[in-house]
């Protein structure tokens, strides 16, 4: 599949063209800083008219009237626009970044689940956390003011022209050279920083692995090992750091440099033509005002292009998720006919393998696997059949890795079969838009999340509207009603990051009460594999049988006691079926049960 597979080229890249629509978020305050900007320009280049005329008046010993006065009222109004306008920069520049934060986030949630398989979280997080602020970077850095500066440096360039076209002509020589300078080093800014921001990536996912695993890391006394894991990828992205210091600060010196050589040649050759007397000292004082006017924006501009340098680079990690296809996006193989069956769900000769092991086995995607008609040997799944009917309790049992929790992941469409099909309640769950699948089934994962927040904020995510009677009765299912009637704080007791501050049994029994709270006609519990104590276990059981009641339920099931009642057992094995029936049937017709009851009846 193609979102399955990196490039291998020097990483994402993105164009001028992909940034113009982040930078045009709030139109109307774009326009309004662009008219400010030129407001400013025609501001500062009246400024030098009326010196020169000031000078010449002074000269001729004429009288000056309210020029000195219109002087001073430009350049309060100068200062007081180029005032507004930077906080007008300010407020389109967070514009920018929330713009292009909502846009990444919407579209990382709705990537398909197999981007997550392959993609460190701390990556992601520092792309929405920190790239996009390098995008604020163009419009405070100069973009805007670099537009109103071209109209004073053409202004400009066009009033030194008839001042004296000579002089105009070292001055473009000087300034010429610089910018060739610069275009050249632009391309190395943008690559730097796109190296610098994976850097800050990579140090981010480490840390998250530091954080989310606290427990594991100071129990195995790996602390230190992790804190110097985790300072080598600080050291990593400092480095990268100075590398953009490194050429951006060739960027400040070039534009300075450019600006002290020009104004010491006018100077010079300006003295010169003065003396020689085919220049007025007025003219050259206005000269240099202007070179100076002309300058500056080109300053501007320099500072611009490096912030839009930098901002590609940082757009390029964006863009890589922006453009990744969102789960309803990704093609699927087309449907196979309904059918009129009493089963909630079938599962009809499905065979498949998790991308990256298809990538590995040389074929590309699902199409091509399900035209080879072939299963793979890194199957996790081979023809499987099964079917679970309305109304009843099935549980699937088996070994570790038997791929128990891969069919769960199948029929909720996280990943899509090679061959075959899975139906849902008849209709291929590839007729079905996720949602409206997603809808009909409850999921309750094994070793099942809960959220940080509280226990309110977990209920809420299986029903937005659901009540405080709602939430109070699925707890009371759930064998759970006692932590919330313990807790003061009741419902908004904090459960802490990943449920910590619930026992095992407990997380699992939440996750329960958040499916049921959305009240879907299937049930898929993957059971906790965490050992529950004599007492949990029974809680467990009974919550399961109370939410049984009046929906099919399929539970994969790692304790045989919570379903050796079931209507009946399927047995995977080595991602087969091996065999169904009843407890007792299987007791007597499966090895593999046999050897699975008697093993929990050895160590229970
Ligand atoms: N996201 C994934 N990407 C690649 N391989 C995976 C992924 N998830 C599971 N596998 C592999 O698929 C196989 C089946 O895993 P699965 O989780 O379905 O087993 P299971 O029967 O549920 O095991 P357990 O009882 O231990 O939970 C395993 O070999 C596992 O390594």
């Amino acid at each position: 599949m193609a979102f399955g597979r990196r490039q291998k080229d020097e990483g994402p890249r993105a164009s001028l063209k992909e940034l113009l629509p982040y930078l045009f978020v709030r139109r109307g305050l774009f326009a309004g800083a662009i008219v400010l900007s030129l407001i400013g320009a025609v501001t500062s280049l009246i400024q030098p008219l009326f010196v020169q005329e000031i000078i010449a008046r002074v000269e001729q010993q004429s009288p000056l009237a309210w020029l000195p006065l219109l002087l001073v009222v430009f350049v309060l109004a100068d200062a007081l626009v180029s005032g507004f306008e930077h906080f007008l920069l300010q407020v389109i520049g967070e514009n920018v970044v929330r713009g292009s934060r909502r846009r990444l986030v919407s579209r990382m949630l709705h990537l398909p689940i197999i981007e997550f398989d392959a993609r460190r979280t701390g990556d992601l997080v520092s792309r929405v956390g920190s790239d996009t602020t390098l995008l604020r970077a163009v419009l405070t850095q100069g973009l805007v003011e670099a537009i109103g500066g071209t109209l004073t440096l053409v202004g400009a360039v066009i009033a030194m022209a008839i001042i004296d076209p000579m002089l105009l002509g070292v001055t473009v020589g000087v300034v010429a050279i610089a910018i060739v300078a610069m275009v050249v080093v632009m391309p190395l800014l943008s690559r730097a920083t796109r190296r610098a921001q994976e850097q800050v990536g990579h140090l981010t996912s480490a840390l998250e692995r530091g954080i989310s695993g606290i427990r594991t890391i100071r129990a195995a006394g790996a602390s230190e090992q992790e804190i110097s894991e985790i300072h080598s990828r600080t050291d990593d992205a400092y480095r990268a750091g100075i590398k953009v210091a490194q050429i951006s600060a060739f960027v400040v010196p070039v534009a300075g440099l450019a600006m002290q050589l020009a104004f010491l040649a006018v100077l010079g050759l300006g003295g010169l033509r003065v003396a020689s007397g085919d220049l007025a000292i007025a003219q050259l004082v206005a000269f240099l005002m202007f070179l100076f006017l002309m300058i500056m924006p080109l300053g501007q501009l320099f500072g611009a292009m490096s912030a839009v340098s930098q901002a590609l680079g940082a757009l390029g990690r964006i863009q890589e998720i922006v453009r990744l296809p969102s789960e309803a996006e990704v093609p699927a193989a087309a449907a196979q006919p309904s059918r009129q069956t009493d089963a909630a769900i079938e599962f009809v000769d499905v065979s498949f393998a998790y991308p990256e092991q298809v990538v590995h086995a040389k074929s590309t995607t699902s199409d091509e696997a399900a035209a080879e008609g072939a299963v793979s040997p890194k199957s996790v799944l081979r023809n499987v059949s099964f079917r679970v009917p309305r109304g009843s309790k099935i549980a699937l049992v088996g070994p570790s890795g038997a791929g128990k929790s891969t069919s769960f992941a199948l029929i909720e469409r996280f990943y899509e079969p090679d061959t075959g099909s899975i139906h849902v309640d008849g209709g291929d769950v590839r007729s079905l838009s996720h949602e409206e699948l997603r809808s009909r089934i409850g999921y309750v994962e094994q070793d099942a999340r809960v959220l940080a927040g509280t226990i309110r904020d977990n209920l809420r995510i299986g029903r937005r509207g659901a009540t405080e009677g709602d939430m109070l009765d699925v707890l009371e299912r759930v064998n759970l009603a006692e932590i919330v009637d313990r807790a003061d704080d009741g419902l908004d007791t904090q459960v802490g990051e990943g449920g910590v501050k619930l026992s095992g049994g407990q997380r699992q029994r939440l996750a329960i009460a958040r499916a049921l709270l959305a009240a879907p006609p299937i049930l898929l519990l993957d059971e906790s594999t965490s050992s529950l104590d004599s007492l949990n276990e029974m809680r467990m059981k009974e919550a399961i049988d109370a939410v049984a009641v009046g929906r099919t339920m399929l539970v994969i099931a790692h304790r045989l006691s919570t379903v050796v009642d079931s209507d009946a057992i399927i047995v995977l094995d080595e991602g087969q079926v091996c065999a169904v029936g009843s407890h007792d049937e299987l007791l007597e017709t499966s090895a593999l049960y046999r050897s699975i009851a008697s093993h929990q009846l050895l160590t229970n």
